[in-house]
This record gives structure tokens, sequence and C-alpha cells, in this order.
């Protein structure tokens, strides 16, 4: 998986205060009810692209609205350049909001949409920025369409034209590429990330979509009913996960028992290497690119120790062959070259190839 950035800062520390920081959120919509966001905690830099990314219903858009001033939190505060904001009015917090739907005014023309959130401003001032900023998103010469005269990655850059038209330091992305298809969805969160980082504005993403997490954010929070559960860049997220399921969330993996002894382990696949020092029982994960297949030592006419299994499934996916193997008991997601010659039923010799990473404490 491609989580590269040529753009991402190289830490995510920096000199300044945070643009954003939110302590101890917690938010309960029934008193019979556990809270649906439940003591959140982190921080945006200056300038930085951040994403809430969790499955359906686990809080990452009360989150936001608890940011924007849409929602009041039970407990917890809010601060927005140093300066606490928890109980401060949506519209003097200064933060733009792109909306799922986009929520742009179909009987305004693009221009129209666009001065809306500039209402504080009058005249020839008003107009320049309008124009200024439609000329950042591209879209000066559709200045006098109505948002239906738009495709749908044209609208959704309007709906950024207007949340970042008043200046605003930070932007709330709720979802906002889930109702394009994939080719133009890729297209408009690549442009949108560089207009935001063009701009040095802060911004949070919601998304449920783990790739979409990965390649637009500088840094993640991987969220779970209500809860953090890790924050970090996408590599780390990806590469360290530090809970079984930031593991499965972030891409497919195989979860695996064993016994730590050190930077070493004893596990059903034998004895493997850890990515960082533990002791006793753990449970691991082995991406799928972490293991191989191979002809078995008997079809090359070698006798000796090895983890043979049978190829239970294949899938092409152009760039790789995805397995899925049982090995005794067990059933194991294998990523091979795209050229691997292994057929359902075949026996196959299952090699590890990476360290696993600890995500847990065994039984
Ligand atoms: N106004 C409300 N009143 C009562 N319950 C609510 C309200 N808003 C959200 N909820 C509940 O809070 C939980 C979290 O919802 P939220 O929309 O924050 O999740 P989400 O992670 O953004 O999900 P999705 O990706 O589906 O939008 C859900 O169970 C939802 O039904």
């Amino acid at each position: 998986m491609n989580t590269q950035h040529a753009e991402r800062p190289t830490s995510p520390t920096q000199a300044h205060a945070p643009i954003l920081r939110v302590q101890g959120l917690t938010k309960r919509f029934h008193p019979d009810f556990p809270p649906v966001v439940e003591n959140v905690g982190f921080t945006v830099e200056q300038g930085e692209v951040f994403a809430l990314l969790g499955p359906s219903g686990c809080g990452k858009t009360t989150t936001l609205r608890l940011i924007a001033g849409f929602e009041q939190p039970e407990s917890g505060q809010v601060w927005l350049e140093g300066r606490e904001i928890t109980r401060l009015p949506a519209e003097e917090r200064g933060i733009g909001f792109v909306f799922q739907d986009y929520a742009l005014f179909p009987h305004l023309s693009v221009f129209e949409n666009v001065a809306f959130g500039l209402r504080r401003l009058r005249g020839k001032v008003r107009q320049a920025r309008v124009l200024e900023v439609l000329g950042l998103v591209g879209l000066t010469v559709f200045k006098d369409r109505k948002p239906g005269e738009l495709s749908g990655g044209q609208q959704q850059r309007v709906a950024l034209a207007r949340a970042i038209a008043p200046g605003p330091k930070l932007v709330l992305l709720d979802e906002p590429f889930s109702s394009l298809d994939a080719a133009l969805r890729q297209a408009t969160r690549d442009e949108v990330r560089a207009l935001l980082k063009q701009a040095g504005i802060g911004a949070i993403l919601v998304t449920h979509d783990q790739e979409e997490a990965l390649s637009f954010a500088d840094r993640l929070a991987v969220m779970r009913s209500g809860q953090l559960e890790q924050v970090g860049t996408p590599e780390e997220v990806y590469h360290r996960p530090r809970t079984p399921f930031v593991a499965q969330f972030l891409g497919r993996t195989n979860l695996i028992p064993g016994e730590a002894r050190g930077l070493e382990a004893e596990t059903p696949l034998g004895r493997i290497l850890l990515s960082e020092e533990a002791h006793g029982a753990v449970l691991l994960s082995l991406r799928p690119e972490g293991l191989g297949l191979a002809m078995p030592l008997g079809h090359l006419g070698i006798s000796g120790k090895q983890l043979e299994g049978t190829v239970l499934a294949r899938e092409f996916k152009g760039h790789d062959m995805t397995y899925r193997v049982q090995l005794g008991n067990r059933e194991l997601i294998v990523q091979e070259s795209p050229e691997s010659p292994f057929r359902p039923g075949d026996k196959v010799r299952v090699l590890v190839r990476a360290k696993a990473v600890v995500v847990g404490r065994g039984q």
C-alpha cells in the first residue's frame, strides 16, 4: 500500500503552538446510553492535514461537530490557537466546514455561493476575495454557473472555496469525497490536499475509508466506539498498529497468538521475529505482504521441516496476487507477486518474510 506523500512534514511536532487542541471531549445524546464520544483528545498542528478514521457510527462526525460548535460536549475542552472555544457559538469560532453533500445553494451562482461566506465584507473587497479564492481552486471561469451545472468534483471545490474564503486557520471536512466516483475522488482529494498545503490551512478530514485517510493525512486518529485507539502518521498506524482493531481496520492482516521472548516469539508459524521487544503471551499482526508462498520442499526433492498449507483461493489484483491459505486450523492471507503460479488446492510452503508487530496481550 502506498502511504508515501511528498509534502508531508518531517516531524508533526513543530515549533509553534498547535492550531487545535482537543482534550477529554465527551458527548452523550442519551443519559441511559454510553457516550458516543468519550474522552477524545488530540492536537492538530498549524497547516497540518489530520484525519479521523473509523467505522460508521464510531463518533467521527459528532467529534467534528463538537469542534465546529454545532454540538456542546458534556465535558472536555476545545482550544483554537491557544484560546479556549468550547462554549463559543459556531459562527464566532473562525473554523471552516465542508459538508458531505456540499450544502451549496442551488439558486445562487458559484460566485454568490462563495461570497455567502463573506457577509462581513463589503463591495470591492468582498468581490476581490471571492475572485482570489475562485482562482485558488481553479474555478474562475465557472463563476457565473449554478452548482447544478458543475461536476461533482467542481461542486466540491466550490464548497471548499466557500469554507476557506473567510481565511480560517482550520477547516473541517466531513466525508467530502464520498459522493464522487472512484477516479474523481482520488483526483479531487489530491487537489484539495494541495490547495490546503498551498494556503497553509490546517484540516480535519472525517472518513471511514482507510486508504483515503492514509493518502490524504499527515497524521490520523483511528476511532472506535467513541474513543481514539491510536494517533500517528499513516506509516506508524499502518506498520506499528497498537491494537488488533487498528491492525485490521488499516488493511488486511493476520492475527497470530505467540509467546514472546525478547525480539522473537514462538507461534503456530514457528519462531518469528518481532519489531520490538516483548515478553509473555502476545497477539501478533503479520501483514499479508510479510508472508510468502513457495513450492513445498518435497516437490523440490528436499526433505526438511516446513510450514505446509493448502491454497483455498486466489485473487488477482493486477499489482499483486492475494491468496487465502489453510495452515492447520488457521486461515492466512498471503500477498505475492502478480505472476505467482499457485492455484486453489495446491500444497504450498508458507514463508514468514517480515517481523511481526505486537498488537495486544495473549490469553
Ligand atoms: N443528534 C443525535 N441524537 C442522538 N444520537 C445521535 C445524534 N447524532 C449522532 N448520534 C449517534 O451517535 C453515534 C455516532 O454518530 P456519528 O455520526 O458521530 O458517527 P460517525 O462515525 O460519523 O458515523 P458515519 O460515518 O456513519 O457518519 C451514532 O450511534 C449515532 O446514531
